[in-house]
């Protein structure tokens, strides 16, 4: 089953997909001069012809030598093009995952891109490294090999050439089988895997739920359905290798039958022959064993590409999609310029009812600017705006006179995302070439600096997976740290001291204030207290927003 997607992933490495093809081709047909070379070798030592014997040994040696040379690079180029395809495929699969309508779909679980993301994306390097070089060998060398055999004996030729064709093609009628089962056994496979993930992320309210039980059952019954998914693709998988073993067994016997037949007849021709007719029945089976061994292995990336697929995976890259807010060829305005929104509009697919409905405003530099409103006014939404997480409906959204490009904006999130790795590495990503007195210099603007230097490792200290190792305060101040390093023209926090006692919170609202001197600083904020030392106060109402005019203490 050569699955076009698939094919266009090894394609897109042409030369190094020709390359893996063409010396595991050579590896495998090396076994016909070792043939030939071990036919006359035995013919030989049966005549007890010893030079003869010593000959087609030392040529056997050599074609072996040769042999593993050729596999030994086949296999690093194999390696080359399987890296070249995952860091392609998972590329743009992840290019897919971020446009607005994939971070926006109320539909999409993280189990289900983690699976396409990681085991599809394997699964489809097995595909490109191993079947597909191991079709086209099929391909090339089976008829071949029919060829010279046919030619040495005609009738052991079209014995195992009929076999090895049918053994080759006999699969493609139950195609349409194997691809249902493989689409089910993956939709299970997702549904395993977005369970058990959601259900380890939300442990704790579960166990205070009292749902740990129910949630237990649950994955029980998605186990049971994989299990049974995966015994039907292996029940037709089993059918597939049955027909194939049959068919290569069947004309073994048959083509060896007949060649022992003639050659004890005294029609067969002289021993050698004889030897080589037995020895290239088995070379025309080869490739047929090889195609049956790989296509288990690049069985996952066939499954995997209605998932892939849906990800982008293949398709032309869109020019006007994703985060662009910007155009290629814009120059950067100038760092002071101001945030302006003109008249912007926003509807989620499939709402009627617009969340934004006509904002019109301008953030400048100089003080930090609040956006407040009540729960489901549209904040997030308008600082997803901004970041290039959506596109609006209609509207502007500028600086200097150009759209806003994602690499203008900073922002720190109510959930900030930090990776496994070191503060440092952490740091690192707003600005790869900080020193550490840039790092520290961060470090202290976001008031962390202390509780980083209490760490064992100080910026070398691990931040485990998700940030799990720290407070919500700190990891929202880190975020902020790294914000501040990235020192973009605009900065965008959404409720930055929701985590923070007052302390820390006075120094991250100290902070804003400061950053917000030569840079827009937009602040996302429910409760007044948040809004000590903001400049404007604009509140979101009816998709709309207006200027709080009296935000003073009484
Ligand atoms: N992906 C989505 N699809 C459809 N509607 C959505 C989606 N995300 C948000 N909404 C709706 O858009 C409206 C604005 O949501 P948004 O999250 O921007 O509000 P918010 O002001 O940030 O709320 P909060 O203060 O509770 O965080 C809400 O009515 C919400 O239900």
């Amino acid at each position: 089953m050569v699955d076009p997607l698939l094919l266009r992933a090894s394609t897109q490495n042409r030369r190094a997909a020709l390359l893996t093809a063409a010396l595991q081709t050579t590896a495998t047909a090396s076994h016909l001069p070792q043939a030939w070379a071990l036919a006359h070798g035995l013919a030989a030592g049966v005549a007890g012809d010893t030079d003869g014997a010593v000959r087609a040994a030392v040529a056997v040696a050599g074609i072996t030598t040769a042999r593993w040379l050729l596999t030994w690079a086949q296999a690093r180029a194999a390696a080359r093009l399987g890296e070249a395809v995952r860091t392609r495929v998972r590329d743009q699969a992840l290019r897919g995952a971020l446009v607005p309508a994939a971070l926006h779909d109320p539909g999409r679980r993280d189990g289900a891109l983690r699976a396409a993301l990681v085991d599809g994306v394997d699964g489809v390097d097995a595909y490109v490294t191993r079947y597909l070089p191991a079709v086209a060998q099929a391909v090339l060398l089976v008829p071949t090999v029919t060829v010279l055999l046919t030619l040495v004996h005609p009738l052991a030729g079209l014995l195992a050439g009929t076999a090895a064709f049918t053994a080759l093609l006999a699969p493609l009628l139950w195609k349409r089988l194997v691809r249902r089962h493989s689409d089910a056994h993956w939709d299970t496979y997702e549904n395993l895997g977005s369970d058990l993930l959601e259900s380890l992320q939300g442990m704790t309210s579960l166990r205070l739920l009292g749902r740990v039980e129910r949630t237990r059952r649950r994955i029980a019954v998605r186990t049971e359905a994989l299990h049974r998914a995966t015994v039907r693709a292996m029940r037709t998988s089993l059918l597939d290798t049955a027909l194939v073993d049959l068919a290569v067994q069947g004309g073994t016997v048959a083509a060896v039958g007949v060649a022992l037949v003639s050659g004890a007849g005294g029609t067969g021709g002289p021993p050698a022959e004889l030897y080589l007719t037995l020895m290239l029945v088995s070379e025309t089976f080869r490739p047929v064993r090889e195609l049956s061994r790989a296509w288990h292995a690049g069985y996952l990336g066939v499954s995997a590409v209605p998932a892939l697929r849906a990800l982008g995976v293949g398709r032309e890259p869109d020019r006007g999609a994703g985060t662009g807010t910007g155009s290629p060829g814009d120059h950067s305005a100038p760092r002071s310029a101001p945030l302006e929104l003109q008249d912007l509009r926003f509807a989620y697919p499939g709402t009627r009812a617009p969340v934004l409905d006509g904002v019109t405003a301008t953030f400048g530099p100089g003080a930090v600017t609040a956006v407040v409103g009540p729960s489901g006014a549209g904040k997030s939404t308008l600082l997803d705006l901004v970041l290039g997480h959506l596109t609006p409906t209609s509207g502007r959204l500028h600086r200097g006179g150009r759209p806003v490009k994602p690499s203008d904006v900073a922002v720190v999130s109510q959930r900030p995302v930090l990776f496994e790795g070191t503060v440092r590495e952490n740091l690192l990503v707003a600005r790869p070439d900080a020193t550490d007195h840039d790092l520290w210099a961060a470090c202290v603007a976001a008031g962390i600096d202390e509780e980083v230097r209490r760490l064992p490792a100080g910026l070398d200290s691990r931040v485990a997976a998700a940030g799990a190792s720290l407070s919500g305060g700190q990891r929202q101040r880190l975020a902020l740290a790294r914000a501040v390093l990235s020192d973009r023209p605009v900065l965008l926090a959404d409720e930055p001291t929701s985590a923070l006692d007052a302390a820390a919170a006075a120094t991250v609202t100290t902070t804003l204030a400061r950053v917000a001197t030569d840079r827009v600083v937009v602040v996302v904020a429910h409760r007044e207290e948040s809004l000590d030392g903001v400049g404007t106060v604009l509140e979101l109402v009816d998709g709309r927003l207006a200027p709080v005019l009296d935000r003073s203490p009484a």
